[in-house]
């Protein structure tokens, strides 16, 4: 493999592409906290040994709550800009089903440079992340990695979609339990970037994956 694509300086802006960006600091600090308690309400709701009454009850408070809010809505494709302490800015899109902030079914992942290279980031799946019993679904681990991976090669100023991906399982993932995430680009070939990744628990790698990323055509690549 060789190394012979260089980063591109800048991210591109959606706004470049048509799409709308909405800044993670303009995000209202009640949507945020509206969505922490929605993602309660899921692992609540999926466990719940109430009655039929309690339940009743609930249905109705959600419904009221669900009409409540109808009504204005970001479009599909809306990106979220998120600037992190060391001045990186990431594009993603605002209900990205595994770090989008304001998309309750989103864990969410966040990701932050590593300081051995790469990216790093924690996060704890509850009991809606469940595939075997008290384990995390392999499916869900694969889209974290997915994540982990895209944020990777974007974070090296190469945003692109993945072209294939291979998880290896290693050993058993618990849930409600935190996990580390850690990313990084190995090699790029024309607009192939590389990358791997692993989830760890307490130190001990859980999964493994490595993807081909595909760098996104940008103006003035002259399609290389
Ligand atoms: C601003 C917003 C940011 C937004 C940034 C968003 C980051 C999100 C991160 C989450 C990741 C996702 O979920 S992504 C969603 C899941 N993935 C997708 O939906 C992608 C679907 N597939 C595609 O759209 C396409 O196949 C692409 C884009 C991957 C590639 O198409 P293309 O652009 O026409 O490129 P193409 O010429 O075919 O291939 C380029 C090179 O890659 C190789 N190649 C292509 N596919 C493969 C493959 N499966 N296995 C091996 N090699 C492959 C080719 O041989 C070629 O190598 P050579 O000739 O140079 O040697």
């Amino acid at each position: 493999m060789t190394v012979d694509a260089k980063p591109v300086a800048e991210l591109p802006d959606p706004r470049d592409f048509g799409l709308s960006v909405v800044p993670e600091g303009e995000i209202p600090a009640e949507l945020a906290s509206l969505v922490d308690e929605v993602r309660s309400l899921v692992d609540t709701v999926a466990h719940t040994k109430a009655g039929s009454r309690e339940l009743a009850a609930a249905r109705e408070a959600v419904a009221a709550a669900n009409d409540r809010l109808k009504g204005d809505r970001h479009d599909i494709g809306t990106m979220v800009q998120q600037v992190w302490p060391d001045g990186r800015v990431e594009y993603g899109t605002l209900t990205n089903v595994v770090s989008g902030p304001t998309n309750a079914a989103a864990p969410p992942l966040r990701m932050e440079t590593a300081p051995e290279g790469g990216l790093r980031g924690e996060v704890v799946l509850n009991g809606t992340y469940q595939g075997p019993p008290g384990l995390v679904h392999g499916g869900w681990l694969a889209a974290l990695l997915d994540q982990a991976l895209g944020s990777a090669a974007g974070a090296e100023g190469m945003p692109g979609l993945t072209a294939n991906l291979d998880v290896n399982y290693r050993n058993p993932t618990p849930l409600n339990a935190p996990l580390e995430i850690t990313a990084r680009v190995s090699g790029t070939e024309r607009r192939k970037v590389f990358v791997s990744g692993e989830v760890r628990h307490n130190g001990q790698v859980t999964a493994e994956g490595t993807a081909l990323m595909v760098r996104m055509n940008l103006p003035g690549d002259g399609g290389a």
